[in-house]
């Protein structure tokens, strides 16, 4: 069984929740039309990194964002992978991915737990502290935020509770497109996982965002890449690649964890 992928790769209007809104909501219809399963939005599609006005602009709650992300998963029929928000919450603003079923229940929100501090995160945003886990009927996913895409050992948590398929949502500068490129291999490669990774494309007024989205197979071919203008990225893929993979190499039953944490002890140093 296939199921088909769309990327969204946006160029987020800065600060303007509702002409982004708008924008997403065309680009779902097409995407829908292309025959989408599971459709994917970028981080911070709402406001993009205008983070100097998040008092102002920031969702109460994510309440805008996840009665869009269900309104349509709902009307389409799709999984919504909804990107992320600005989810204003008592203690403060999260860069937070909202994920929709195609019932329109609302099964996931995930905040971004590695705050950039390059991208001045670190200054108005609060960091998560839970996985990102979540199924979409049958297939174990997780939902990461660009960023975290720099921490083997996060992903990989992710893959030994199961994921098969990870997402990543992201606002990736273009100087940096190289690594991200190559992190997005790596962690497919070694989590033996398909990769979904959505990057807007476009700049701000600080940033130039380096586009190609892609879609790597649990090989770590490359099955989509987008260049890096705004546009829609599909693929179809295989789940049960994702075992054939795995059972052709061992590399989760051949993971020697208990060296792995004796030698931190042992050796371990802070930087
Ligand atoms: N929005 C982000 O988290 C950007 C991360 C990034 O650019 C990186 O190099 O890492």
């Amino acid at each position: 069984m296939t199921i088909r992928i769309a990327c969204l790769q946006l160029d987020i209007a800065f600060g303007d929740p509702q002409k982004n809104e708008q924008q997403a909501e065309k680009a779902v219809e097409l995407a829908v039309k292309e025959g989408a399963d599971i459709i994917v939005l970028p981080e911070l599609w709402t406001t993009g990194y205008d983070l100097t006005r998040l008092d102002e602009i920031a969702d109460d709650n994510a309440e805008r964002a996840k009665t869009f992300a269900s309104r349509l998963a709902q009307t389409y029929g799709i999984h919504f992978v909804a990107g992320s928000v600005a989810k204003k919450t008592d203690a403060g603003v999260t860069n937070t991915m909202i994920v929709a079923n195609r019932n329109g229940q609302i099964i996931k929100e995930y905040s971004k737990v590695h705050l950039f501090q390059l991208m001045d995160e670190h200054l108005h945003l609060q960091s998560g502290n839970e996985p990102g886990l979540f199924s979409l009927d049958e297939l174990s996913c997780a939902g990461v935020i660009c960023y975290d895409i720099r921490f083997p050992e996060w992903i990989r948590t992710h893959a030994l509770s199961g994921a098969e398929l990870l997402f990543v949502v992201a606002e990736w500068p273009l100087p940096r497109l190289h690594h991200w490129r190559t992190l997005l291999m790596a962690r497919a490669i070694e989590n033996q996982c398909y990769v979904v990774a959505c990057n807007r494309a476009g700049s701000d007024p600080n940033n130039v965002f380096a586009g190609h989205s892609l879609i790597i197979d649990p090989w770590g071919e490359i099955l989509a890449e987008a260049d890096e203008d705004p546009g829609i990225l599909l693929a179809d893929i295989d789940p049960a690649l994702v075992r054939d993979v795995r059972s052709r190499i061992p590399v989760f039953a051949d993971r020697r964890p208990r060296l792995y944490e004796e030698t931190t002890k042992k050796f371990f140093k802070t930087y």
